[in-house]
């Protein structure tokens, strides 16, 4: 379920399923990393105007993360309603860093960011597999929808 509210935060609301859980019961680390993706991937259509699919497969650019980390402050547990706020802090030439908050009922659990690097995915391309600007549209999307640390 996708939701947005606030100015420059967006939404996912997820629940924590039983293959995200590690023998203790708790979300295995890594999967939060794949939740802040769905957030990125979700974020395309809910604010950019069209989905992460048609950047990837009809646009041929590419959105590798270059950089990721994560700090853990309270576990998250099988059938737990979460929900991941997206934020853009840093807009660069061809980076985009985010911020991400996991919440869930008792309040904020993880936080982490990640730098998405926009790359040639064209094969016909003489930049095809490195990074390019970030596209004049794309940008001005971005910057309407709310870029730097404050909400
Ligand atoms: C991504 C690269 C091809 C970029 O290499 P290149 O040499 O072309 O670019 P630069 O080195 O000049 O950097 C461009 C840009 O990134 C910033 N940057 C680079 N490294 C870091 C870093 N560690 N931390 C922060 N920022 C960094 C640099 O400052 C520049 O910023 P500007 O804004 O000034 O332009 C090459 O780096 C590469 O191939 N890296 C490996 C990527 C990788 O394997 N990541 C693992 C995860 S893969 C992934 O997450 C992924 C997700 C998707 O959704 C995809 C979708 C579609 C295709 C692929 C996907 C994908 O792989």
């Amino acid at each position: 379920m996708t939701t947005s509210t606030a100015a420059g935060v967006h939404k996912l609301a997820l629940d924590v399923r039983f293959g995200d859980c590690d023998p203790a019961g708790i979300v295995y680390f890594p999967r939060f990393f794949d939740f802040f993706h769905q957030a990125m991937e979700t974020w395309f259509p809910a604010h950019l105007g069209f989905g992460y699919d048609e950047f990837v497969r009809v646009r041929k650019l590419g959105f590798p993360a270059v950089h990721t980390e994560a700090d853990f402050e309270r576990p998250s547990r099988f059938g737990d309603r979460i929900e991941i706020h997206l934020r853009v802090i840093r807009l660069g030439r061809s980076s985009i860093e985010f911020a991400y908050e996991v919440h869930g009922q008792d309040g904020r659990r993880v936080t982490g960011r990640s730098v998405c690097v926009v790359m040639n995915l064209d094969e016909r391309s003489p930049e095809h597999g490195a990074a390019v600007a970030i596209p004049a549209e794309l940008r001005e999307r971005i910057e309407a929808f709310g870029v730097g640390p404050e909400v």
